[in-house]
């Protein structure tokens, strides 16, 4: 069966593609009122996939009506550098949104960076007082990939409520805040990661399995129930029997596939509705912006029409 035509897949583009319309409609009224939504990505060195995001953003954020820059630093720079880069950001109003792009040269210490992010302008929602927010069952702007991988999992229709779900990977930017956003939705969840005894027999009571850990076909077959839903969030760039170049997920598609009832292609799946969030991120991000200056100026906005 070619991969067009079986229902199995999990495709993240359509999704998107509805996401990116109605972002497109609100970036319009809101450039229209004098707010241009405006994403700024900070990305430090070189990873091919964080190239990739990059370059995804750039095209969507063009599609959607939002304004886009890149700003790359050397591996070298300093953490203080940087954190004075994110200061001039936040202090300037054009910038509407800012994203750091993970991973960062392990001398810059990541929590820094993100902490120094204003929470009004952090879109992917990773400020320690935005992370919180899904702790307290408050979703409407959550890490963007964990956003996407749940999003997936509810176009199966499948009802969350009391579902066996395990996820791999326990990373503060994908694993961990799927466990949090699967709970809030009455989930039954399971964290793994490289501590687990047996990952292979966790992941087989799961009726959704996500994988997000980075590693090429670590899920096989016979680690899958039958009937599962599989989530593969997993990006890796790895060079393919033609001697390109080619993306791959954490799952091992060709064998999952004849045992899971739905699973999400890489390239096509999580991907693509990442970018989608991002940019919905950046709305919400932008409205909550609005709201303080209305609260700010708003009283004499009235006061000066009187
Ligand atoms: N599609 C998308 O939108 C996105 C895709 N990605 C991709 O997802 C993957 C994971 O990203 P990210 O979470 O940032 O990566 P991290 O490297 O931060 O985290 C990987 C996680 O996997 C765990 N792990 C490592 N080895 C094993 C193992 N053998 N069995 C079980 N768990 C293991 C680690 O556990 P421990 O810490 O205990 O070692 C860790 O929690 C990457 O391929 C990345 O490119 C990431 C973000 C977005
Ligand atoms: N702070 C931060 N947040 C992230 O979410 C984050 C990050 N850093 N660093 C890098 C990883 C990787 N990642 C991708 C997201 C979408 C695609 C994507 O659009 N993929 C498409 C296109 C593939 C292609 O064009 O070849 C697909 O899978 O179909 C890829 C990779 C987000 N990450």
């Amino acid at each position: 069966m070619s991969r067009s035509d079986d229902s199995r897949y999990l495709r993240g583009g359509p999704v998107a593609q509805r996401i990116i319309a109605a972002v497109r409609e609100d970036a319009t009224i809101a450039t229209a009122e004098g707010f241009p939504p405006k994403l700024v990505s900070i990305t430090v060195g070189d990873i091919a996939a964080v190239d990739v995001y990059v370059r995804n953003q750039r095209a969507k954020a063009e599609l959607a009506g939002i304004g886009f820059e890149e700003r790359r630093f050397a591996a070298d720079i300093t953490a203080g550098e940087l954190e004075a880069a994110i200061h001039g950001l936040n202090a300037d109003p054009r910038v509407t949104g800012i994203i750091i792009q993970r991973p960062v040269p392990a001398h810059i210490p990541i929590k820094t960076l993100q902490a120094a992010v204003h929470p009004l302008k952090d879109v992917e929602g990773m400020h320690p007082a935005s992370i919180g927010n899904i702790v307290y069952n408050q979703l409407d702007l959550a890490p963007c990939t964990a956003a996407a991988s749940v999003e997936l999992l509810k176009e199966t229709g499948l009802d969350l409520k009391g579902l066996e779900v395990v996820v791999v990977g326990h990373s503060e930017i994908v694993g961990k805040p799927i466990a949090f956003l699967l709970m809030s939705e009455g989930a039954t969840v399971t964290v793994c990661h490289h501590m687990t005894r047996s990952v292979a027999a966790h992941a087989r009571r799961a009726d959704a399995l996500f994988v997000a850990v980075g590693k090429p076909r670590l899920i096989k077959a016979d680690m899958v129930k039958p009937g599962a839903c599989v989530i593969d969030i997993g990006i890796n760039a790895e060079i393919g029997p033609d001697g390109e170049s080619r993306i791959v997920g954490d799952v091992d598609t060709e064998s999952v596939k004849e045992v899971a009832s739905w699973i999400t292609p890489v390239p096509g799946g999580v991907g693509p509705l990442t970018v989608a969030i991002l940019l919905r991120n950046t709305m919400v991000a932008l409205n909550r912006q609005r709201a303080l200056y209305r609260a700010t100026f708003g009283v004499a906005d009235t006061l000066a029409a009187e």
